[in-house]
């Protein structure tokens, strides 16, 4: 490349930047957009910009949550600048934060009542607005009465109950090199074989997924074996951790405005291109998933300032090995390199959506919610998840499949080697509430999922409604 066309590239790069700059400085957007929620949250304001991501997220959370520059929850602000750094559970969780309503983040990430023990040191004042979230966390509701329960239930269960997820996704990743990730793709470099490329893509994409448990719990190593896809685990902590977690299926969950506007779940209005033709091209959007993903947080580094991660250079120590371990050329490991991240990142787009969330039957945003006084953020969690008992009748699967799912959703700290210990005492309290949970099967979701790309009516009745027969 010339000097010519880098001057070209870096002043269409500037030109990006200060457009962003002016966007989150004039706080300018359409308010008609906030009807879009039919649970009442505003239209997140960059959400449809092309390079809307986690970072941009937090700064539209930032112009609504009322949190005056400190973190908010429920109705108190406090200042954590001097907790960031000692806090147990890392300190990103913090430091992204800031600014911002953490409420729902606070209360699904902790178990224990220590962390509220230890918030009156941190409060400055009452918040002036009221919250941008319907979801409410009552002391005898069911999301604190079942975590009560979930808390007392851990104490009992071996330590060890976490091993198996450790020895697994240790096992995809490096303990048996050969058959690992990194194995497969070496030799696939040295086979010249694009099907054993194939298999070292899934393989990356099983890690991945496995690897998800870990980085939603405190800093620990294997949250990196996430980064092997070229996606980074710390934008996922914000992306997948405090968006589609937090805000599961609504007009704030990142992994729903990440695929549009090609793949639109939400029902709307919706061409009939999106609605039908989505399930023909929808494969071309899950390849470029994980580079998309790559380029956005190169991108966004060079909006902040910031250097560039050095963890953006884990995914190509594999291509440094194919070229190293194998006699093939620079070029040939490099578009087998590219096989592989490509066929890992389609294997990975058909998993996660049709792993839990899409189906008519599945509160969506836009659908008609519960009353105001059923709005327990636990409860919502049940309406917006479905689990596959066929995934959850192993636990192999389990861990990459995104197994489990509701019980995750509503503890998503806790190993999944525990989850499947958790039922009982979810089953009763779903009992005590009167609330129906529901499982199903992959392929009924498969078939969901497409059905909900074409949906463009919302649901006129809440969930938990039955239909007089
Ligand atoms: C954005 C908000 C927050 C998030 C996402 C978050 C996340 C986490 C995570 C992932 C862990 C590790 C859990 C584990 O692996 O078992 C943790 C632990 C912990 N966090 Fe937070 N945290 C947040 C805010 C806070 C605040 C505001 C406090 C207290 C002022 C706090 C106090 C603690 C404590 C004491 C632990 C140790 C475990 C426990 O006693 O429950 N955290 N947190």
């Amino acid at each position: 490349m010339n000097g010519l066309h880098i001057e070209h590239l870096t002043s269409i790069v500037q030109n990006e930047i200060s457009s962003l700059k002016q966007l989150y400085q004039q706080k300018q957007y359409d308010k008609s957009l906030d009807k879009l929620s039919s649970l009442g949250i505003k239209y997140p304001k960059f959400r449809d910009h092309p390079l809307h991501n986690g970072h941009m997220w937090l700064e539209s959370k930032r112009i609504d949550d009322g949190a005056e520059g400190l973190w908010r929850i429920h109705d108190q602000l406090y200042d954590f600048s001097d907790f960031v750094h000692d806090h147990p559970g890392g300190k990103d969780w913090l430091r992204l934060t800031k600014g911002t309503d953490i409420t729902e983040a606070f209360e699904s990430h902790h178990i224990s009542a220590v962390p509220s023990t230890l918030l009156p040191q941190y409060l400055v004042r009452d918040a002036k607005v009221p919250r941008n979230s319907p979801f409410t966390f009552n002391e005898n509701g069911f999301y604190n009465l079942l975590k009560r329960k979930i808390y007392e239930k851990l104490k009992t269960l071996p330590k060890t109950s976490s091993d198996r997820s450790k020895h697994i996704t240790d096992f995809l990743l490096i303990s048996y090199i050969v058959f690992s990730y990194i194995g497969f793709a070496i030799l696939a470099a040295y086979f010249r074989s694009f099907a054993i490329g194939g298999v070292a893509g899934i393989v990356l994409a099983l890690t991945a997924i496995a690897a998800h448990n870990f980085f939603h719990q405190r800093d620990n190593f294997r949250m990196y074996y996430f980064d092997f896809t070229m996606m980074r685990h710390k934008e996922w902590r914000i992306s997948h951790a405090l968006s589609h977690h937090l805000y599961t299926n609504t007009v704030y969950d990142l992994e729903i405005s990440a695929l549009e506007p090609f793949l639109q779940y939400l029902p709307t209005e919706k061409s009939l291109i999106f609605r039908f033709a989505s399930w023909i091209y929808s494969p071309i959007v899950y390849a470029f998933v994980y580079i998309a993903f790559y380029l956005k947080a190169i991108i966004q580094s060079l909006i902040l300032g910031e250097k560039i991660p050095l963890s953006l250079l884990l995914p190509f120590t594999v291509l440094g090995a194919m070229i190293a371990f194998t006699n093939e050329s620079v070029i040939f490991c490099t578009i087998m390199f590219f096989w592989i991240i490509i066929t890992s990142s389609i294997y990975f787009g058909i998993v996660g959506v049709n792993a839990a969330h899409h189906h008519p039957d599945i509160f969506h945003d836009g659908d008609t919610p519960r009353p105001k006084d059923q709005m327990d953020w636990g409860i919502f969690q049940i309406d917006a998840v479905r689990d596959r008992k066929d995934i959850n009748s192993s636990y192999f699967l389990v861990l990459t499949n995104f197994g489990d799912h509701t019980l995750h959703h509503l503890f998503p700290t806790i190993d999944h080697g525990y989850l499947q210990y958790l039922y009982p005492e979810f089953f009763e309290t779903c009992q005590e509430f009167g609330i129906r949970y529901e499982t199903t099967t992959q392929l009924e979701l498969v078939k969901g999922q497409y059905r909900q790309l074409a949906k463009h009516k919302p649901n006129p009745f809440p969930p938990g409604h039955i239909q007089p027969t």
